[in-house]
């Protein structure tokens, strides 16, 4: 799969541009804030509906103007796929495939597989378990499309039940509609518990291999699906049954406190390099390493899961990482399109062997490419 081509209006600081992609690598070149990373996230927001730095539509629209434009051009099993996005400052964004307006922008996913590596997946190791949460939730919904509605209704039966289970904190006749919450919550939990589980069964010795060839066979990454309750297996009724005497367990605390103890909005990621927490001890180099790891796992992954490479986005990363583990990033590239962005000319021979295209950017135009 790659991208052939990018046709932005009123998107961030492009007043309109189109660019044609190299089918291998493409790297971006300009100073600081003219516009490369803006670049990147209209080609992420064409493959996720939503942006990977803001939540606010609005905000991607050129400033003082009412409506923006992102049009992506792929090639996919030999096939040209259209997609188009419509943003307006007073109305919810459009997205058409092929000419054809979609109901909702979640039938976006599956269409254009990204895997971003960016400055800010450190925060997927170093911050709280909210961002490993989103990092898992992201890379199954791209591998399995029917797995975001899933989350959506386990969130919306959660603020319902927490709702709930304030009103019983002075109203406790209410009591007995707990169980109609309850039903629906384990139900979808479970779901996405197997779900995360055997995402994340998958994805550990592809990282931890990938991790070992970067540094050289010095550090062991381990990564592991920490939930609110011990999955040893993935037998459904067990888990049911679990879920279920737990909610029973906490139910009063959960009234007293007005939100829910256990489920899946409270699993974490466990990130380990050679027995040792890596949020809590890793160096930065060995933090960067294993989002890194993380990342180029998942490229293998949604290979694996969907017979095509995704297009691999490498947000100024190269500044960040020292030669060797450019290298191994850069001997990745083979079989991936690579949409790069750097300040500085990437002076690395290596980089020489593919079919490569460079672009210079300015304020928002792409002063020339060679
Ligand atoms: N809605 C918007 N309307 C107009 N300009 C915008 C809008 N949003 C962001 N910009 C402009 O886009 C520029 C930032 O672009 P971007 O983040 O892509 O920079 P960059 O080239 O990646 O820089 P860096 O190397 O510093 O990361 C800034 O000049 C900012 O003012």
């Amino acid at each position: 799969m790659y991208v052939n081509s990018i046709k932005l209006i009123n998107f961030r600081n492009y007043s309109g541009i189109k660019i044609f992609l190299n089918e291998k690598v493409n790297i971006f070149l300009g100073e600081n804030g003219q516009g490369k990373t803006n670049l990147l996230e209209s080609i992420y927001i064409a493959s996720t509906g939503k942006s990977f730095r803001s939540n606010k539509d609005k905000e991607l629209i050129t400033i003082e103007k009412e409506a923006g434009y992102i049009g992506v051009e792929l090639i996919k099993e030999n096939v040209e796929k259209y997609i188009e996005l419509k943003l307006d400052l007073n109305n919810p964004k459009r997205v058409k495939i092929n000419g054809v307006e979609q109901e909702k922008i979640s039938d976006l996913t599956g269409v254009l597989q990204v895997v971003v590596f960016s400055p800010e997946d450190l925060k997927i190791i170093k911050e709280g378990p909210s961002h490993r949460r989103n990092f898992l939730d992201d890379e199954i919904t791209q591998m399995k499309p029917v797995y975001k509605s899933i989350v959506n209704d386990y969130n919306r039966v959660l603020t319902q039940r927490n709702n709930l289970l304030k009103v019983i904190q002075y109203d406790s006749n209410k009591k007995k509609m707990l169980s109609i919450w309850n039903e629906q919550l384990v139900e979808l939990g479970t779901k996405i518990m197997i779900l995360r589980k055997s995402f994340v069964d998958r994805l550990a010795p592809i990282s931890k291999d990938i991790h070992h060839s970067i540094t050289d066979g010095g550090e062991n990454l381990e990564v592991q699906y920490s939930s609110s309750f011990n999955l040893v297996n993935l037998d459904k009724n067990k888990i049911i049954n679990k879920y279920n005497e737990l909610l029973s367990k906490y139910e009063k605390e959960d009234i007293e406190k007005g939100t829910t103890k256990i489920g899946p909005h409270r699993d974490d990621l466990d990130i380990i390099i050679d027995d040792k927490n890596t949020r809590i001890f890793g160096s930065q180099g060995q933090q960067r390493t294993a989002a890194l790891s993380l990342r180029l796992a998942e490229v293998k992954l949604i290979k694996e899961e969907t017979e095509e490479y995704p297009v691999l986005l490498l947000d100024d990363v190269f500044s960040e990482l020292d030669i060797n583990r450019r290298k191994y990033l850069i001997s990745t590239f083979k079989d991936v399109q690579t949409i790069i962005t750097s300040t500085d000319d990437i002076e690395i021979e290596e980089i020489d062997k593919f079919e490569k295209r460079i672009y210079y950017i300015k304020g928002g135009n792409i002063l020339y490419s060679k």
